[in-house]
């Protein structure tokens, strides 16, 4: 048996730390109960498996899994799977808190989890990952539920996954179970625009920033790091409301065009060079692929992964408007500096919540047995990123505090008053 070697962890700060500090901060401004402080400053339940898998060359590898529950207080669990070599504990939990101040800020009746395995999916065949997805569901069958944890897609996992973790979830149960996941295929229950949902929210969320900012989004440019499902849409339909999206960029490095760049056909050469941009030639390649955060755009989009605005690049940003489509793409040690240079955020918790809404709707759907049209999905979720943009823009102003804050505050306040009322500790 082989084990697989923990990836040595990037050089970046922690993420359950830069959450915990903006925690602390809106704690502060709410004056927030120590017990329920107490009760929410650590995950509920934090899960480790060991993950025995068959490689296609007969060996066997053993990959470390993680499945955590930050709460459940304001309904099942919900949150994605990752599976990426950095995966790791603090991040899940990290990720997890992240979750469930998310669905608070846009108020879905779901409480906060995320997992993630530590592989490297790009190096896997497909009968290895199905295998791997597989043995990860079995191990918590006791975890997952419709009604107690619901897992969904995030970085480095699709439809694909979710409809094997669907099926080995329903094998064991004896019936088919869709709404155990969300983000699943459409013949299999998946909801119509889920696929776009956390770009569509991340749109949604720009426009409304641009709006308070007072930049038209036909004489503005953006950048978008990360090109996979939330980058790809956020800049696609960012496009098509007239902003020009100068910069991409995935692994294989950033490309820029100062005229702009086709979304379409990035996405058209992305999806037909094994989901790689490497060789795309619609803009010029820059040297190094972090210079991308650092252009002088109205929008910054990152959306790929944590802690990439820091305290070693963030004097260089030049953006007037950060949209967080990753979670955790600022460290908490830049909010300072972002706030000196007034540059506004709007938070992930906020930003990319349009995927989780939407994955409510998929539930909702499964649950009703019953399929909605394309346009409700986006005129309900639409309405929801909208209404939650102005509630955070509010609380801002009323506490006099950054957007990010205000976000933690709209969401610590509900899962207090929650507490409040339920009781039980
Ligand atoms: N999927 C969802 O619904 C949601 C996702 N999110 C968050 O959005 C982020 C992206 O997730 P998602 O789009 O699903 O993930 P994907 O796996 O679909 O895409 C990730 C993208 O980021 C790129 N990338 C990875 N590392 C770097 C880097 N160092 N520099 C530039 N690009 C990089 C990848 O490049 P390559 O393809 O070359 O590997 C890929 O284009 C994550 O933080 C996730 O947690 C948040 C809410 C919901
Ligand atoms: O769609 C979901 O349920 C969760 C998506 C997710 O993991 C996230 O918002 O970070």
């Amino acid at each position: 048996m082989a084990y697989i070697e923990p990836a040595p962890i990037k050089d970046k700060e922690n993420p359950f730390e830069s959450m915990m500090s903006r925690f602390d901060t809106a704690a502060q401004h709410l004056g927030l109960d120590e017990s329920v402080y107490n009760v929410l400053k650590a995950p509920v339940k934090q899960v480790i498996v060991n993950l025995p898998v068959t490689m296609d060359d007969g060996t066997i590898k053993v990959f470390e899994g993680y499945r955590v529950i930050h709460s459940s207080i304001l309904g099942p669990s919900k949150g994605g799977i990752r599976y990426d070599m950095q995966v790791n504990l603090d991040e899940v939990k990290a990720l997890a808190a992240w979750m469930t101040w998310k669905c608070a800020v846009v108020d879905i009746p779901y409480g906060g989890a995320k997992g993630g395995i530590r592989c490297n999916p790009r190096q896997m065949s497909t009968g290895e990952i199905e295998r791997l997805t597989r043995a990860y569901t079995k191990q918590l069958l006791e975890i997952f539920g419709p009604d107690r944890d619901i897992p969904a897609p995030d970085m480095g996992t699709g439809p694909q996954e979710m409809a094997w973790l669907m099926d080995e979830f329903s094998r064991s149960v004896g019936q088919t179970t869709n709404a155990v996941v969300t983000g699943k295929p459409l013949v299999l229950g998946g909801s119509l625009g889920r696929t776009e949902a956390t770009g569509r929210g991340v749109m949604v969320s720009a426009l409304a920033a641009m709006e308070k900012l007072k930049i038209n989004p036909y004489q503005a440019t953006c950048a978008v790091q990360g090109f996979g499902n939330v980058g790809s849409f956020a800049a696609l339909l960012l496009e098509e409301r007239g902003v020009k999206i100068v910069s991409i960029s995935d692994l294989s490095g950033a490309y820029y065009n100062e005229n702009g760049i086709d979304i379409n056909a990035a996405i058209q050469y992305r999806n037909n060079n094994r989901g790689s941009l490497e060789g795309f030639g619609g803009g010029e390649r820059l040297g190094n692929a972090d210079e991308l955060l650092e252009l002088d755009v109205d929008v910054l989009v990152p959306a790929a992964l944590e802690d990439v605005i820091t305290i070693r690049n963030v004097e260089n940003v030049k953006a007037k408007l950060i949209v967080e489509g990753a979670n955790g793409p600022t460290s908490f040690r830049a909010d300072n500096v972002i706030n000196d240079k007034g540059i506004m955020v709007v938070p992930d918790i906020l930003a990319n919540a349009g995927g989780v809404t939407v994955s409510y709707f998929e539930w909702v759907q499964n649950r009703l047995g019953y399929k909605w049209t394309a346009e409700r999905v986006n005129r309900r979720s639409d309405r929801i990123m909208k209404d939650a943009f102005d509630r955070v823009y509010k609380t801002s102003l009323e506490f006099k505090v950054p957007m990010r804050i205000a976000a933690y505050i709209v969401a610590i306040d509900k899962v207090a008053k929650t507490y409040k009322f339920r009781g039980g500790f």
